[in-house]
């Protein structure tokens, strides 16, 4: 059996990791070795699937079942997805997919089922949202809704990467009952991102923010930045943003239980990085003009590590 010793496409892999994720890189590349390159992996994989999902000039006859049948592509060897329309940052990613696969392919067969089974069920829960989603213009409606949404996209991410770290044996606290507690970590961070996106998403016609919420302001959620909505604005600014800090307390209990120090930093620093965005936003009439970002994830990232490699020194 000839094994491959040419390693160009694990590192091609890193190579998209550190170009389509800002807040991520850094913190799946400081993970022990045992986890980071299927971390890495599952990362590029629902990137792909996301790329996708977020692709508005894909008709929804194609995206969805493009989206159900994606966790079937891991095994097609070569293939590649051309048609990107407005997704720019993801789409060489997206040109030389087959790297995930040869890489995805080479993984032990616990890490392949994980990744598989999260892939087939994040991707249908996207088709599903996408489906209704075309049929109703308001987009998300109810707090039912929008915690659904959320639990597809990044509530069954931060399952899946909790099934990821007990079956490392990084993780031995952490047990398929903490469930609710992972899906708190996906939806804190996801909320608060389609909070900040709000002007990109609407902007692309992605209507995340649930009726429930901003019907209480406005009978038209694009009509917020107009000049004279500036109360109405940051009211339903606050509102949605209390709807995310309800998560704070779970994350919180979900760490605790955490005891490998790179998997606590994977998990606590974009925590850290999500609750100053938060902090950012609050009352902050620049949500309705710009992304308001906190310095670069990246940055941020590398420098915590940094001052936790020099407190290591220090003592
Ligand atoms: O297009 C964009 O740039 C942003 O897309 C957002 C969207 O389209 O809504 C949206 O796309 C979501 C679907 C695809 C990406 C899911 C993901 C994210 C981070 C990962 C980290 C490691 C391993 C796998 C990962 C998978 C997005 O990226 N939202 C950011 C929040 C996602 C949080 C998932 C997550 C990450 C780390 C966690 C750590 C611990 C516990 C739960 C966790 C849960
Ligand atoms: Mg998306
Ligand atoms: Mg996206």
């Amino acid at each position: 059996k000839i094994i491959k010793c040419d390693r160009s496409t694990q590192t091609r892999c890193y190579e998209f990791l550190n170009m389509t994720s800002r807040s991520f890189a850094a913190v799946i590349q400081n993970l022990d070795v045992e986890l980071r390159d299927v971390i890495c992996l599952f990362y590029l994989i629902l990137r792909g699937v996301d790329t996708i999902e977020d692709d508005m000039t894909i008709p929804i006859e194609k995206k969805d079942p493009l989206l159900r049948d994606f966790y079937k592509i891991l095994r097609v060897e070569g293939w590649r997805f051309e048609e990107n329309g407005d997704q720019e940052r993801d789409r060489q990613l997206m040109l030389e997919f087959y790297v995930v696969i040869d890489e995805f392919l080479r993984l032990k067969e616990k890490y392949q089922n994980i990744l598989t089974n999260m892939c087939k069920r994040v991707a249908n829960g996207m088709a599903d949202c996408a489906t209704h989603a075309a049929h109703n213009a308001d987009g998300l409606i109810t707090l039912e809704d929008f915690d659904k949404y959320c639990h597809y996209v990044a509530g069954l991410p931060g399952i899946g990467l909790t099934q990821l770290f007990i079956a490392s044996g990084l993780e031995t606290e952490l047990t398929e009952k903490d469930e609710a507690l992972a899906n708190s970590m996906g939806l804190f961070l996801q909320k608060v991102n389609i909070t900040r996106d709000y002007l990109e998403d609407v902007s692309h016609g992605r209507w995340y923010w649930p009726k429930a919420i901003w019907s209480q302001y406005t009978s038209d959620l694009s009509a917020l930045p107009n000049p004279g909505n500036e109360m109405a604005a940051l009211n339903c600014l606050s509102a949605i943003l209390l709807n995310a800090l309800q998560h704070v307390t779970q994350n919180l209990t979900y760490m605790s239980r955490l005891h490998n120090q790179s998997v606590f930093e994977f998990c606590a620093i974009p925590q850290v990085m999500a609750i100053a965005t938060l902090t950012l936003m609050f009352r902050n009439i620049d949500v309705y003009r710009k992304v308001v970002k906190i310095r670069k994830g990246q940055a941020l990232s590398v420098s915590i590590l940094k001052l936790r490699d020099n407190a290591y020194r220090l003592d």
